[in-house]
């Protein structure tokens, strides 16, 4: 188990990539870091590595600091996005060198390199030099040289960020296949929503340096603590409608700047909510707890179409009402043109709710409803 405590990271004088960051890794876990460029999600694995020494705070190795343990005596395995690699010896060699430095015998190490670049797609460029690879490829044979010896801890920084969606998709499930076999340690870092969703068993979410939560894939998309989780986590990112509410008969009911009614909640479901002047409350809504609705279905908001991004299987409308856009999941074979007035209906007590971008709930629907 790694610990990181209350870790802080300054380049400099003014910049500051990570903020007093508290982080486990467990044991045998798939710890994807989730965030965009320049999150610090570079920072914090090389701090892991120690590669990069935190300018404050303590990471440890089962309870033990190890901010003193140089890198060569850490036992973490790196994969980065750019990584070199010995451009005198061939694919094969390269895959082979941390196992030779090791002193594992001829026929393991022949035996893990045909696995490994069987895996990875690279077992055809063996005798190849990095110099006559693509940039795919080379990112490939960085992965494997990474992945193929045994560690107590895999550190892969972007590892497939270089490769084409398909060959990405592939390789995310041999990795977690591979980790799982394994019982393999990893921290993963990624900008894409997606691999953090399909790889993680946990999944931190960084940005500007702080670590905004950190949970199951499951509770980051249905539970997200703040509006910059559920906008990032998800693809569409969550949408959000400014609201007022107004209470009555133990009933909170939000409605648009124009009156409109969005959603009607317990006030115990809302408990949280003060009623501080001039902050600032939303309602939120993930794309496929929104449908479009009967013009004459007097509980449905209206709202005008304003892109529609085919997916081929399904689409997505962004559909604008007021000042905010939804974004409404419909049926592939749905003809809906830009510029349309539609109307969209959702269940008006399962929705998630924001107060100055802090979640306050994340209703489920009562029974009957
Ligand atoms: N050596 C350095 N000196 C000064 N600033 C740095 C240094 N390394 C990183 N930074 C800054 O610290 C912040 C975090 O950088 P880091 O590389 O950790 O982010 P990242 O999430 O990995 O980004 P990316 O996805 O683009 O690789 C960024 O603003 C970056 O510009």
């Amino acid at each position: 188990m790694y610990e990181l405590k209350s870790v802080h990271k300054r380049y400099g004088l003014a910049k500051v990539a990570l903020r007093k960051i508290d982080l486990t890794v467990r044991d045998r876990e798939f710890l994807v870091i989730y965030g965009p460029a320049g999150a610090g999600k570079s920072t914090l694995l090389n701090i892991l590595a120690g590669i990069t020494k935190p300018t404050s705070g303590d990471v440890l190795r089962n309870g033990v600091s190890i901010l003193r343990v140089p890198p060569e005596k850490r036992d973490a395995a790196m994969a980065f996005e750019n990584y070199a690699l010995y451009s005198h010896l061939s694919v094969g060699e390269n895959l082979a060198f941390p196992l030779k430095a090791r002193g594992i015998g001829r026929a393991e190490v022949e035996e893990r390199v045909k696995r490994i670049s069987g895996i990875l797609g690279i077992g055809h460029l063996l005798d190849r030099r990095p110099g006559f690879l693509s940039g795919g490829q080379r990112q490939r044979v960085a992965l494997g040289r990474a992945i193929i010896r045994p560690a107590d801890i895999y550190l892969l920084d972007e590892p497939v960020g270089h490769l084409d969606a398909k060959l990405r998709h592939k390789i995310r499930a041999e990795l977690k296949a591979l980790a799982e076999d394994l019982s393999a340690t990893v921290v993963f870092t990624t900008t894409s929503s997606r691999e953090a969703l399909a790889l993680g068993d946990r999944v931190a979410v960084l940005n500007a340096g702080k670590l905004e939560q950190l949970g199951k894939p499951a509770d980051l998309y249905h539970r997200p603590a703040n509006a910059f989780v559920a906008s990032f986590v998800g693809d569409p990112p969550m949408s959000f409608i400014s609201v007022q509410p107004r209470r009555h008969d133990g009933r909170v009911d939000f409605v648009t700047a124009d009156g409109m009614p969005v959603a009607s909640l317990a006030a115990e479901a809302v408990s949280d909510l003060n009623e501080e002047v001039g902050s600032k409350i939303q309602v939120g809504f993930r794309s496929n707890e929104v449908r479009i609705a009967q013009e004459s279905d007097s509980n449905a908001l209206r709202g005008r179409v304003d892109v529609i991004e085919n997916l081929g299987y399904m689409k997505i409308a962004l559909v604008g009402i007021g000042n905010d856009q939804v974004s409404v999941s419909v049926p592939a074979g749905t003809s809906l043109g830009v510029g349309e007035t539609v109307a969209i209906a959702f269940p008006r007590d399962a929705v998630h709710l924001f107060q100055n971008a802090r979640a306050v709930t994340h209703a489920t629907p009562s029974a009957g409803v």
